[in-house]
């Protein structure tokens, strides 16, 4: 198999550059409580800037946050851009969500431990078609999801386009490196079985001569195929009006576990859930991508593409759950919201609940 994009990274000229910038704490604001107990407590009061440092010290938070503010891939991808915009709104409205009273309970005099803001990586611009920004911003958000995940916390991207997906894969497969390769039981140990679950109403899997929006899955398939290791990836929320035959004949080709938009309707929950459960008990480790566009429009408006079905969010939410509670998820990411396209900050909002989902399913689980 050979690797066109995956190749890009390296090959093109790097004329641009992307940037970091650290977490922004005074954005964190939600309502005052000042006549309530302490239980009162929001997620805007227990962020923390995500404590870098060494990545060999385990005194990171539990979960950190990192921002993708890069809608290239999408433009690239022919799509409507915006999802650059997209990181501080779903933090905004993550911030004010209430922590619940589980959490509140279970790590009581921990509660600052347990979120850190990395902040952003931005990709500058945006009008030039051909320059790498992309790539180099996937490179440097991997570099943070790296750093997180050796420090024993759950990365969570916020996107940006749906390129974030390659950038957390790369991250999660640097992390899984042995660092001391000299060491023989470290050279011949087997990397873990890693399993990809995708909410998506696209399969993101495009043959194409650059990285974008739609190609990160078939991207991390050819990284995988090149280092010997198999691609066990499961889409969930498929429309079969959104992907044409030569995807869905890639699908078959890379063994893609498909769920479609129409199964997740019309199946009982426990023959889906049953489908989930197989992929999971075959894999060691998941990366979980939600793309914002397997909600239907309606629920979510602002997307870079919108999609006509969608799944309910409702049946997203139970399958998070069931996901996270497996304790396998490594890193997670949400992607493509477009605030452009938002109405009355409803998409952020969902993006908000499924973050919190998947914070609170993770902390739950440990
Ligand atoms: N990340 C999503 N990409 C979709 C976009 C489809 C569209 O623009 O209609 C895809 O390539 O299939
Ligand atoms: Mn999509
Ligand atoms: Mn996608």
């Amino acid at each position: 198999m050979t690797s066109l994009t995956n190749k890009a990274a390296s090959t093109i000229i790097h004329t641009k550059s992307v940037s970091h910038t650290a977490a922004d704490i005074s954005r964190w604001t939600g309502r005052a409580e000042p006549f309530e107990t302490a239980r009162a407590r929001y997620w805007y009061q227990i962020a923390q800037p995500y404590t870098f440092g060494s990545a060999s010290q385990q005194n990171g938070q539990r979960v950190g946050l990192v921002g993708f503010a890069c809608d290239q891939g999408v433009r690239r991808n022919q799509g409507r851009v915006g999802a650059r915009a997209a990181p501080p709104l779903i933090r905004q409205a993550f911030a004010a969500l209430p922590v619940i009273a589980e959490l509140q309970q279970c790590f009581d005099n921990q509660l600052s431990t347990l979120l850190g803001d990395a902040g952003d990586i931005h990709c500058h611009d945006h009008d030039d078609f051909a320059a790498d920004m992309l790539e180099q911003a996937q490179v440097k958000y991997a570099d943070k999801v790296n750093h997180i995940i050796k420090k024993g916390g759950l990365p969570i991207g916020l996107g940006g386009g749906h390129a974030i997906a390659y950038g957390s894969f790369l991250g999660l497969w640097q992390a899984l490196q042995p660092t001391d390769i000299t060491n023989a039981a470290n050279a011949t140990k087997a990397l873990p079985r890693i399993g990809i679950i995708n909410f998506d109403a696209h399969l993101d899997i495009r043959q194409s001569d650059v990285a974008t929006s739609g190609t990160p899955f078939r991207q991390i398939a050819e990284h995988l195929d090149e280092h010997g290791q198999p691609f066990n990836y499961c889409c969930i929320g498929v429309s079969r009006f959104s992907n044409t035959a030569a995807l869905f004949d890639r699908a078959e080709q890379l063994g893609v576990h498909i769920i479609s938009d129409e199964e997740c309707t019309n199946k009982k929950w426990e023959k889906i859930a049953t489908q989930i459960t197989s992929f999971i008990d075959n894999v060691d480790i998941i990366y979980l991508s939600i793309d914002m566009d397997c909600l239907p429009s309606s629920v979510v408006p602002g997307v870079s593409a919108p999609a006509a079905y969608g799944i309910e969010l409702s049946f997203v939410e139970r399958a998070v759950k069931l996901i996270l509670s497996s304790g396998k998820v490594k890193v997670a990411d949400i992607a493509e919201i477009n605030p452009t396209f938002d109405i009355d900050s409803r998409s952020c909002k969902v993006a908000a609940r499924l973050l919190a989902t998947i914070i609170e399913q993770h902390l739950l689980t440990l």
